[in-house]
């Protein structure tokens, strides 16, 4: 998932509102976080584990000197900000984005992933580039920037006299074009090159990526949430295959450069993933859940007296459920904010002992028999702790209503379901999964219940392949989030250490 943000503007500076815009997207990846702000003298870039919203950035007096520089990042008219949910590479701090090429001036953020990753990495390292991280995003840095000896993709787009780039965006935009030439898989990509800011995205759009303008303003983000946040009123989609060059807070160039591919976006952004007050396609993905709801309660009804919703992401799901099915929503279930979330988190250890403390009964349900909508069921965990939970405070049945259908397969582009043997349903009938989460009942929604809410009526224009196995482009059977980890050290060139 990740999110990703980029601000261009004309005056002021652009790294107060990119790491704003950050923070909207807390969810998206909570592992860690960066801004890279480019300004007059180079790419100043501060990186850290952890949320950015707990960060000090948020709330700096602003000309403190003490703090660490705080004040100087703000200078700069353009900025890329990420916060990090690991699908390559191991949350460490030289994993975390943005990626930054202090000689060449280019700042590059990335959400999605490369399924070329490791191919691509050897390449990249036989030519010279010394890389710094385990992480796939860094490879698309490596194609835009090079080294000393190797041309990057870029190369030709350094800055004129003055620290400016030429108007001319013609050789960005074939920069980027001969970049995206090799990518294969996800990504949804902004990078500051000198002062321009450049998004593109891959062929299939498997990624979100919006771009909205406001007065001497443009923001490029993976949700509309950040535009609206930023004040952002005219909004669009970045379109699968486009490159858009914004510079001086609007656009400056915009371009098709890879060849037309079946759009292929993400259905779990629906399902789970976004935030609910943001729109995919002008429809709030808070509607779509509700949507899922009503749906699912069509289709599985339960013989319950109320429905109770598991916060957060669930609770559109819920409303739909209870609803459709004539019963009452009973805020039952609480969730404790600081923990944020857990599917999210990148091992067992850290999710189990997060969910020991998220959840906590507000209102007993004593005798009451209870159906549970929750948006989706990935490793099971978070629904036998509720179920548990449900049955502590007296619950005498639990019903379980997933408004998603079953996940069974890994994911290629940028979601961390790696391990089919972690995931709940692979491999099991719904008898078998009721009785791992101790409920009285479980069903899904179902792969044509969730076709029909979305109007796809055969899946066109989603990837929907963690559901049914099939993906939108040549994936390899194994995924290994250490995959690059074992490709061999790259030859440290004279020039590549130089960087
Ligand atoms: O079956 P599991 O592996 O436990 O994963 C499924 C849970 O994970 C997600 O919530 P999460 O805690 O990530 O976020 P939320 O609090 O925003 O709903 C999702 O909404 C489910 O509740
Ligand atoms: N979820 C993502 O988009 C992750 C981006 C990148 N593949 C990483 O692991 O850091
Ligand atoms: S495999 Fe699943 S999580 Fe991954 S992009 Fe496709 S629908 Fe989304
Ligand atoms: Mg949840």
């Amino acid at each position: 998932m990740c999110g990703i943000v980029g601000v261009s503007v004309i005056e002021g500076t652009a790294g107060q509102p990119a790491f704003d815009g950050l923070v909207t997207l807390q969810h998206r990846g909570q592992e860690s976080w960066g801004i890279a702000v480019a300004g007059p003298g180079g790419v100043r870039v501060r990186r850290a584990l952890g949320f950015a919203s707990r960060s000090a950035c948020g709330d700096p007096p602003d000309d403190d000197p003490a703090r660490d520089g705080l004040s100087a990042w703000r200078a700069g008219r353009v900025a890329v900000a990420h916060t990090r949910y690991s699908t390559t590479g191991a949350t460490v701090p030289e994993n975390s984005q943005p990626f930054v090429h202090e000689a060449r001036r280019i700042a590059v953020a990335h959400n999605g992933d490369l399924t070329n990753a490791a191919e691509l990495r050897a390449r990249l390292g036989r030519e010279g580039y010394g890389f710094r991280s385990t992480s796939d995003s860094e490879i698309i840095l490596a194609l835009l920037a090079g080294t000393g000896e190797t041309p990057g993709t870029l190369l030709g787009t350094a800055p004129g006299p003055k620290d400016r780039h030429p108007a001319d965006t013609g050789p960005i935009v074939a920069g980027v074009a001969r970049a995206t030439r090799v990518l294969r898989g996800a990504y949804s990509v902004v990078c500051a090159v000198g002062d321009h800011l450049v998004a593109f995205r891959d062929p299939h759009g498997l990624r979100p990526l919006v771009a909205g303008f406001a007065e001497g303003r443009a923001v490029v983000a993976s949700e509309t949430c950040t535009l609206d946040a930023l004040g952002c009123t005219e909004q669009r989609e970045v379109e699968p295959g486009e490159v858009l060059v914004l510079r001086d807070g609007r656009p400056a160039g915009t371009h098709r450069v890879a060849e037309p591919a079946p759009r292929s976006f993400c259905v779990f952004e629906h399902l789970y993933l976004t935030r609910q007050d943001s729109r995919i396609g002008g429809t709030r993905t808070g509607a779509t859940r509700v949507a899922f709801g009503e749906r699912l309660a069509l289709e599985s009804p339960a013989d319950a007296d109320l429905v109770v919703a598991v916060p957060a992401s669930g609770v559109p799901a819920a409303r739909g459920y209870a609803r459709a099915a004539g019963l009452p929503l009973a805020g039952a279930l609480v969730r404790d904010e600081q923990v944020g979330r857990t599917f999210i988190e990148p091992d067992l250890r850290r999710r189990e002992r997060k969910l020991r403390r998220k959840f906590s009964v507000g209102a007993p349900v004593d005798g009451a028999r209870v159906v549970v909508v929750d948006d989706s069921m990935v490793r099971g965990s978070t629904m036998r702790r509720i179920v548990a939970l449900l049955r502590e405070s007296g619950a005498s049945e639990v019903h379980v209503r997933i408004a998603a259908p079953p996940l069974i397969a890994p994911c290629h582009y940028g979601v961390d379901l790696v391990d089919t043997g972690e995931l709940v349903a692979t491999g099991r009938e719904s008898g078998e999964v009721c009785r791992i989460i101790g409920a009285t009942s479980l069903a899904y929604l179902s792969v044509a219940g969730m076709r029909h809410t979305l109007g796809s009526a055969a899946g066109e224009g989603l990837c929907e392949g963690c559901i049914t196995g099939d993906y939108p482009t040549r994936v390899s059977p194994a995924r290994d989030k250490s995959r690059l980890v074992t490709v061999p050290a790259p030859r440290r060139t004279a020039a590549a250490r130089l960087r």
